[in-house]
This record gives C-alpha cells, structure tokens and sequence, in this order.
C-alpha cells in the first residue's frame, strides 16, 4: 500500500526553538492514525504539515506523494480534507449549513457568485444526511450547537471525497452525549471499506473511534511511540507521554485512561 504522508527527520523551529524535532512518520492509504499527546506536544503542528500549510525547518514532508517545497501546494490542498476549530471560525455565521458544506467545492469560505453543479448539491445533500445534519441544511451556521458545527466542520471536509482526512480535535468541548453520537458517526465512516486514510487529533483515549488502526504519541516535540493500536497503545507508553502514572483498560474498541494516584488522593475527613 503506498504512503500518503511521510515524514523524514521533520522539525520545525519557531523563536529558534524546535516545536517538532526529527520526526520519522509513514502513514499509508488504508490507515486511520490517532494522533495523542498532552498540550504543546506539538499535535496541530504535525497535522499543519500534513495539511501543507507550514513546511518544515528541517527535513522532508511528502504528501499524496508531492515533497513539500517542490509542489504547488494549491493543487495538493483539494485532496485534503481539514476539519479543525481554527478554520471553522473563518466560516461566516450567516452562511446556510448546505452552503457551508457545498463551498467545499471551490476550496472557500462564503458562498459568492460561483456556480455549483447538479451533482455537487447532490453530494452535498447526502454528506449532510450522513452525518445526520440533513435537516439543518437551511439554519445559518452561526446558529448551531457546538456539536452541531462539530460535525458540520467533518461534513464540509469530506465534501471533496479526499485521500487523506485530517481531524484536530472533532470531540474537544462536546458534552458526554454529543461526543458519543460523533464517535459513533467517526466509528463507522473510518470502518467503512472506502474511507480515505485518516489521521484525528485528540488529548483522550475515549474519543477514539472504532476503525481507527493506528496510534502516533508525542510528547516535546517527538514520538514516543508509534504503530498499530493493538500493540502500541498502552498503559507503559500513555505513561511516558503523559509523564503520569495511567491505567488503561479497553472494551469492545472503547479505551478508558485514569491516572493511578488519582484513586489513592482521597483527603481523609477531619
Ligand atoms: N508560531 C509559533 N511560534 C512560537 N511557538 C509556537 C508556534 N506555533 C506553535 N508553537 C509552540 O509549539 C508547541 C507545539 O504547539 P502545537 O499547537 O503543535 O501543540 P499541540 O500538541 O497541538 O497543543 P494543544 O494540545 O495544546 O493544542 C507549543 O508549545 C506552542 O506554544
């Protein structure tokens, strides 16, 4: 299967301090990674360069097989699909949730005098039904829930059907219920047999959907581990990149962490 994103001895430096520093990753087509690790490990750094929009101090990105610094990155940009909080606030408020989705299609933000295809309303219209928010098509975006524009953000990525999808933190902010139905969504769009390579962010082993098949853990800038769930998720290496003691139990594809002080920090009564 070939890589759709490599990186070679990656860093970047920002204030002459390394935010990413020699970072060796591969990710092929028919991978879905996970991507955790604790504040300012460097997370939305690794997925800005997945998504070409900053290029490394040092090293090599390829992605869909294009080198970073060697390509036009607004050709490359079309086949990827971005979901982050960041480029949800450049959407205006205003703009209908179909249109939203549908300006996808000409990589922009609010809708203005470009023509859509038939076929692009149709696409459009049975992405917002697979992600439940058919009947939100007409309400202005600024008007949702956050989980609502959550899903929305996913909707509008994969709009394009890209090869590689890119997701920083779908879940941050959601209440227990609104999470779980977005896992349950992500779950089943990662199972499915034609879903692009995915690569999500996120600080907590519970948002991690079924289907997902892979696991990158940073910390400072660097891997702490990497490779396919099963065997790279664990108590030992969620430890080291958290730098706490965790517990780590699974059932039926769901993770549960905890710290293991937090059981014995009871204050006794007085
Ligand atoms: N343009 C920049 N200039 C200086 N420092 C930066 C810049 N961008 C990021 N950083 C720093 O690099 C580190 C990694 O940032 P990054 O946003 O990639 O971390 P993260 O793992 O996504 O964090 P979080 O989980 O808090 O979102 C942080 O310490 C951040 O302050």
């Amino acid at each position: 299967m070939p890589s759709v994103l490599q990186f070679s001895d990656v860093s970047v430096v920002r204030n002459l301090n390394p935010i990413l520093d020699g970072v060796d990753w591969t990710v092929t087509g028919d991978q879905r990674w996970i991507v955790l690790g604790p504040n300012g490990a460097g997370k939305t750094t690794l997925l800005q360069l997945a998504a070409t929009l900053i290029h490394p101090s040092k090293g090599t990105v390829s992605v869909l097989d294009e080198t970073l610094g060697r390509v036009d990155v607004f050709e490359l940009r079309p086949r990827i699909g971005f979901a982050s909080s960041a480029l949800a606030k450049r959407v205006p408020p205003e703009e209908t949730v179909l249109d939203v989705v549908l300006t996808a299609a000409y990589s922009v933000t609010g809708r203005w005098v470009e023509q859509y295809e038939d076929i692009d309303v149709k696409r459009a219209s049975r992405v917002l039904a697979e992600w439940k928010l058919d009947h939100l098509a007409d309400r202005r975006f600024g008007t949702l829930s956050d989980g609502e524009q959550k899903r929305v953000q996913i909707a509008r990525a994969i709009m394009t059907d890209p090869e590689l999808l890119l997701l920083d933190e779908p879940a941050a902010s959601l209440d227990l219920g609104t999470r779980e139905e977005l896992v349950e969504l992500l779950g089943g769009y990662a199972s499915a047999d034609d879903s692009p390579a995915i690569i999500m962010v996120t600080h907590h082993v519970e948002e991690i959907p079924v289907g997902f098949t892979h696991v990158l853990l940073v910390r400072d800038g660097g891997i702490v581990a990497a490779g396919p769930i099963a065997e790279t998720l664990t108590a030992e290496h969620l430890s080291e990149t958290f730098d706490l003691p965790i517990e780590l139990s699974e059932e039926d594809g769901r993770f549960h962490a905890r710290s293991v002080r937090a059981g014995r920090s009871a204050v006794a009564p007085s």
